[in-house]
């Protein structure tokens, strides 16, 4: 069976790019999920990404407790595009999201801003994290990088008995918006820090930098992942020498198996649609139910109480915790 509600596929009318609009469910509410700018060798790769993330989303949002389903938007750039028709892409994505009348709305993901969702605000109203000054709730990853430090607590008090950071080590793969800042929370609780980026110039200073092949396989307590998703394979996960991961990537696996490869070495893997639900639970609960930040924040809070859920009911059952996500999710669908 398709198992997405609707895809649209098009050549956008303004940029001429290829515009994809996945909604994968609406059981528990209005879709949601954000808009990804991305260079893809070929427009069908963009397409596999929709259907993959906008599925992933469905899982995050019912694991997260919120009343909406998973969607996802990807603009397809050419290869070594500059983007010079962002603006135009922009606004196709937002005139294709007002067609659906309110079964999706849209934020920032990979490639994408808050200045950005103005722009495709300029199309349609179904549009989360403007800035505030255009009536949104700004950058997710400050709440993204929140609850990814909540799951890290959850996580540890799980595998190594107390959920104090300072007492492990940790190697932060990716410091871009969400990445950094879950970097610096870290530093900030005392923890041992690796870090590692493809972009030499993000290299923070007074901290251990290493190459981003050494920084996945670093022998170190947890692994985070915070850079792009499938970086879990079957021929990465033997390379492995940490004792846990969580990280707010999303899509860190690059095959739902790749978690039975996890769990056979001992690796206690914490599911990325927990961990990284922070910014959407975040901006859903400030934008859509208008409650005050500190109601937001608990909110973003309690990842640590999921994950510690989900971890639980792997081991009571002896199975990978990604499976035991799936089963809670399924279990919250109507
Ligand atoms: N921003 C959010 O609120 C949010 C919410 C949920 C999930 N996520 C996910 O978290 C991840 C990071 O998001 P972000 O907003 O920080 O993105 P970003 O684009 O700001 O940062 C990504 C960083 O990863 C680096 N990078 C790319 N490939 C790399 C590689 N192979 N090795 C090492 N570093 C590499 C980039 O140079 C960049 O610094 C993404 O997977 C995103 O989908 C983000």
């Amino acid at each position: 069976m398709f198992p997405h509600q609707r895809v649209i596929v098009r050549r956008g009318p303004e940029s001429g790019l290829p515009i994809i609009v996945a909604v994968h469910s609406t059981a528990r509410g209005p879709a949601i999920g954000g808009c990804r700018m991305a260079a893809y060798p070929d427009w069908r790769d963009g397409l596999d990404d929709a259907l993959r993330l906008s599925a992933a989303m469905t899982t995050k949002c019912a694991l997260a407790g919120l009343p909406h389903g998973g969607g996802k938007t990807v603009i397809v750039l050419p290869p070594g595009a500059a983007g010079p028709a962002r603006t135009a892409a922009l606004h196709d994505a937002g005139t294709t999201i007002e067609e659906l009348a309110g079964a999706y709305a849209t934020g920032p993901d990979v490639g994408t801003g808050p200045d950005d969702m103005a722009v495709i605000g300029e199309r349609t109203e179904h549009v989360f994290c403007r800035p505030a000054e255009a009536g949104g709730s700004g950058d997710s990853s400050p709440a993204t990088a929140a609850g990814t430090i909540a799951a890290l607590r959850a996580l540890c008090e799980f595998r190594f008995g107390s959920p104090d950071l300072s007492r492990r080590s940790f190697a932060v793969l990716g410091l871009g918006r969400v990445g950094a800042r879950v970097a610096r929370l870290l530093a900030d609780a005392g923890a041992e820090l690796t870090v590692s980026d493809i972009d030499d110039s993000k290299r923070p200073e007074n901290v251990a930098w290493t190459d981003p092949g050494k920084c996945l396989a670093a022998e170190v307590d947890v692994l985070v992942p915070a850079a792009l998703g499938g970086l879990l394979t079957p021929r990465t996960v033997p390379t492995l020498r940490c004792r846990a991961i969580a990280g707010p990537a999303n899509n860190q696996l690059d095959r739902e198996s790749t978690a039975a490869l996890l769990h056979d070495r001992g690796i206690v893997w914490a599911p990325d649609a927990v961990v990284s639900a922070g910014g959407i639970i975040h901006a859903t609960a400030v934008e859509l139910r208008h409650e005050p930040p500190a109601r937001a924040m608990a909110r973003v809070e309690a990842i640590g109480d999921t994950l510690g859920r989900v971890l639980r009911a792997a081991a009571t059952d002896g199975i990978p915790p990604a499976e035991a996500a799936t089963r809670l999710a399924r279990a919250a669908m109507p």
